[in-house]
């Protein structure tokens, strides 16, 4: 049997299927070269492609995890239901080392252990359960992007023409189960006819924006420009651009939030030039235990990425590197955080409730 989500959406990229006590994921590391699937078939294999970004994006790793506890499940022998459970938390414990940052990944984990712990019957029971959640996260994910997307239209500013946006790292459907946050708000506006064009940061060191972002608006004929990341300033002062939005991986309380290196830079620009700034995601990568984001781990990653490009060394020996993989972009920066219970100033975020 092939699952993935049953909502309809325009977009047909689902990054994450479930087929057949496999999951097959699309090999993003591949894009835009060739659009390729990956067979996932043990929890360590999932671990292991969530590490190396064949599946990333907050929303789209918390999936994975989901569904790579249902594997870690069917691989535990027979035994004890004492046995089972505690060898389920030695599965997650994996699972939880693979990213720091994006919450989604430690939210989908509880979630499956809450419906290990709540479920009765024998392992098999549990391990029918823990499909059903994992299922069940990746099909809310959809309905949650679209809801994104709709709250987003109504605070995107009024504009005399259609809107220039530009965006971030990638955050369409390859970073969700299927239709995207910041993407997904775009991809709602470019529905309701009031979008002109997209820019996209290509996202150095790995490229999500020139790789998987600028991919998306070509498989959806959303017009695309793409820039180095140091190109929105001199672009907002020519007034290029109308609005930025964004995803997050972790937004702390007080709407502090981390998302991809870089977006930092191009909230202060915004508020130079008087660009609003918007943050999407859905309720799931808001971790209320943090007051402010300074509690936020930040991944730090292999200084490759910085180093090379592809496989050639672009730069002398003797050189130091840092590569940290997400900064954390101050609330008061943010002009409104948009989620699937509406869009609301960052400091009203606990109005919304938790996910
Ligand atoms: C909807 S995805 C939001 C974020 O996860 C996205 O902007 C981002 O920073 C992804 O980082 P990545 O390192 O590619 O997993």
């Amino acid at each position: 049997m092939t699952v993935s989500p049953s909502v309809s959406i325009n977009n047909p990229i689902y990054p994450i299927r479930w087929q057949e006590d496999r999951v097959y994921l699309i090999d993003q590391t591949r894009l835009p070269i060739e659009r390729a699937e990956v067979e996932i078939r043990t929890s360590e294999e999932m671990a292991r492609a969530i590490e190396t970004m064949i599946v990333r994006g907050a929303p789209a790793i918390g999936v994975s995890a989901a569904y790579g506890m249902v594997l870690g499940a069917g691989e535990i022998p027979a035994g004890t239901l004492e046995e089972f459970r505690s060898k389920l938390k030695t599965v997650a414990d994996r699972l939880r080392r693979t990213r720091p940052t994006a919450v989604n990944l430690f939210w989908a984990i509880d979630r499956m252990l809450e419906t290990a712990d709540r479920t009765t019957g024998d392992a098999d029971d549990i391990r029918r359960a823990l499909w059903e959640t994992a299922l069940q996260i990746q099909e809310d994910d959809v309905r949650t992007c679209k809801a994104i997307g709709e709250h987003g239209l109504a605070v995107l500013p009024e504009t005399p023409e259609k809107l220039r946006i530009l965006t971030h790292c990638n955050t369409g459907a390859l970073a969700t189960a299927g239709y995207g946050t910041a993407l997904g708000v775009i991809r709602s506006a470019w529905s309701a006819n009031r979008l002109l064009k997209v820019y996209a940061d290509e996202t150095r060191p790995r490229l999500q924006g020139s790789k998987l972002t600028a991919w998306e608006c070509v498989q959806d004929g959303i017009p695309v420009t793409l820039l180095t990341d140091s190109m929105a300033a001199h672009c907002m002062k020519q007034k290029m651009i109308d609005a930025v939005i964004v995803g997050a991986d972790r937004i702390a309380a007080n709407g502090d939030t981390a998302n991809k290196i870089g977006t930092y830079s191009l909230a202060v620009v915004s508020k130079a030039h008087n660009v609003p700034f918007y943050v999407a995601a859905p309720l799931s990568t808001v971790d209320f235990s943090l007051a402010d984001g300074s509690g936020i781990p930040i991944e730090e990653r292999n200084p490759s990425e910085v180093y090379q490009v592809g496989s050639t060394r672009i730069c002398p020996e003797g050189v130091d590197f840092y590569n940290p993989a997400f900064d954390v972009t101050p609330a008061e920066l943010i002009a409104a955080i948009i989620t699937e219970r509406g869009a609301v100033k960052p400091g009203d975020l606990k109005s919304l409730g938790s996910s």
